[in-house]
């Protein structure tokens, strides 16, 4: 197995003249290994769509290479690239029975009858459309119809698979198990696959890697566990789940941690960034479910509910601090820890080893 599958070297694309020029994508590298899933996250406009679009041929890039298992693909026209793309709108022809839409691409490639029949019927087999193959397009669920465009892909035996926000036009219920479905069947088949999406839960639940992309940049690369602990700068940390940021000081810089001043009281956490030195202004990045609050004591953050929901599971919390900061707060298993309610005071408990603290931004 070789170590990048597929790369993107120094990709880049803009578009529009000198006067109004859009850099897109921005001299961005990635390397994806086989049989991985990576998705490519972010707000609206930070290029996603443009580098799936470079990597499917569908786009020309300004300057760099897409390359799939070793093999550059600038000169080589989309229909001969060895990717097939799972579109959000399905693009299915609609005159054409689920049978034909399969087959489409190999009737092209002009692979002989049993040949087309053989494929078309396992790779139906294998995604659960046995019994569909006379319909047509609009005699299926929209889930139905995005699992046929997902065969119509697969069946041409890519070497990569790309995936343009194909889960945007289901409803909720019906994304969530067909994010599932496209996993298992993804890991089971082992394809190379890159995946649009602006839905973080979709890209953390999906994903080997999540590339998190803004205004054209790749932000950060890691597993969704290593893009959620150690997010590398307060965009990152932003955009995926909740974070609470504090101001805080370098008190100290110990071998495996960092003792922090917040708000006169110190505060204690891993030390990750090695270049964070005593006297350093830092940002903690504080989950919700990183703080904990408990009866005042004199050694803690102080603090004020403003609101709490009980919520069975989980406690909610807001809680002011003397900066007017408010915090949120999210505790697991309520009935283990004392209940406050709006107006009481608190002292925050802050869970070190889950802090993840960043220098401060110029
Ligand atoms: N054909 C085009 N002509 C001019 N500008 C374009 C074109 N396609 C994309 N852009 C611009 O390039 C930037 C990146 O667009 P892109 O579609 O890649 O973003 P995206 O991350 O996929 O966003 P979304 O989630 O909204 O689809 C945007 O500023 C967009 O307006």
């Amino acid at each position: 197995m070789k170590e990048a599958y597929l790369e993107l070297k120094d990709l880049t694309k803009s578009f529009g003249n000198d006067a109004d020029k859009v850099v897109a994508v921005d001299h961005i590298n990635l390397q994806v290994k086989e049989g991985d899933l990576v998705t490519l996250l972010g707000p609206s406009g930070c290029g996603k769509t443009t580098t799936l679009r470079m990597i499917a041929g569908f786009h020309t890039p300004t300057g760099g290479d897409v390359y799939i298992d070793g093999v550059s693909m600038n000169q080589i026209p989309p229909n001969k690239r060895p990717t097939a793309m799972v579109f959000q709108n399905y693009a299915l022809f609609p005159h054409m029975t689920v049978f034909e839409n399969i087959a489409y691409g190999l009737r092209i490639r002009k692979e002989s009858n049993d040949e087309v029949k053989r494929k078309v019927e396992d790779i139906m087999r294998l995604i659960g459309l046995e019994n569909l193959g006379d319909r047509q397009p609009r005699q299926l669920s929209g889930g139905q119809q995005q699992r046929v465009s997902l065969a119509r892909a697969l069946v041409m035996e890519p070497k990569v698979l790309l995936f343009d926000e194909p889960l945007s036009n289901l409803d909720a219920k019906l994304r969530v198990s067909t994010r599932l479905e496209i996993r298992k069947l993804q890991q089971r088949v082992g394809i190379t696959s890159v995946y649009v999406t602006h839905d973080q839960e979709e890209a953390m639940t999906l994903s080997d890697k999540v590339v998190i992309m803004d205004r054209g940049l790749i932000q950060q690369v890691g597993s969704p566990a290593e893009i959620y602990s150690h997010p590398v700068n307060r965009f990152v940390a932003g955009f995926i789940g909740k974070a609470n940021f504090l101001q805080a000081v370098v008190d100290s810089v110990e071998s495996e941690q960092l003792v922090l001043q917040f708000l006169g009281k110190k505060i204690v956490a891993p030390r990750w960034n090695k270049e964070i030195k005593t006297g350093d202004e830092v940002l903690i990045v504080a989950r919700p479910e990183s703080i904990l609050p408990e009866h005042p004591n004199e050694e803690l953050v102080e603090g004020v509910v403003v609101n709490s929901v009980y919520f069975g599971s989980q406690m909610l919390y807001e809680v002011e601090l003397p900066d007017h900061t408010v915090l949120q707060i999210e505790v697991a298993d309520p009935q283990y820890h004392p209940i406050f309610t709006q107006g009481h005071k608190v002292g925050l408990a802050f869970k070190d080893r889950s802090l993840h603290v960043l220098p401060m931004e110029k």
